[in-house]
């Protein structure tokens, strides 16, 4: 399987940065994994409401610009369902079976992801009713695709 994870904004946080190495590292044993850097589109704090749709608007056609045609949408969404990781694992399972060979996990910037994005979106999977800031996101969801494919081989992992 080829994951990609496509994430708006350069990752900063020098911790978060070698937690993702660690883990990606980890997921290379089972599955190709890439993750793809958009960039932001720079605005100041204070944004209108339109001026917000329009910066969402931008960075979502960065966002779709680099999704394959072919690719099965996960878009990450507080409003998406929630999952167990068992459940994670099992979605991961069946597109593997389903010969869906590509999977592209989308995770949105600081305000979110366009509706054009959501639409494109096969799935909307959310981590929980919070808000995670997306950097940190980016570190939650490689761990969980780690630990589904751990699961989905038998494979002992703390729980
Ligand atoms: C800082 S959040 C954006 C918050 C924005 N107000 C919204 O409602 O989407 C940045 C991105 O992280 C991801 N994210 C944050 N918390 C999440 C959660 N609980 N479940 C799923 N994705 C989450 C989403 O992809 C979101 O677009």
């Amino acid at each position: 399987m080829n994951i990609s994870i496509v994430t708006v904004g350069k990752l900063k946080e020098k911790y978060l940065k070698l937690g993702i190495e660690e883990y990606t590292k980890r997921l290379s044993s089972y599955s190709k994994i890439e993750i793809i850097e958009v960039p932001d589109e720079k605005a100041p704090e204070i944004l209108s409401d339109a001026e917000m749709l329009q910066v969402k608007k931008k960075e979502g056609e960065r966002i779709l610009a680099k999704v394959p045609a072919d690719a099965h949408v996960i878009a990450l969404a507080i409003e998406g369902k929630q999952k167990s990781s068992e459940e994670l694992a099992d979605t991961i399972d069946k597109l593997g079976t389903y010969g869906k060979s590509k999977v592209t996990f989308i995770i949105g910037g600081s305000l979110g992801l366009s509706d054009e994005v959501l639409k494109r979106a096969d799935d909307k999977l959310s981590f929980s009713k919070m808000t995670f800031p997306h950097q940190l996101m980016r570190l939650i969801l490689v761990e969980q695709v780690y630990r589904a494919f751990r699961i989905n081989r038998g494979e002992p992992y703390h729980k």
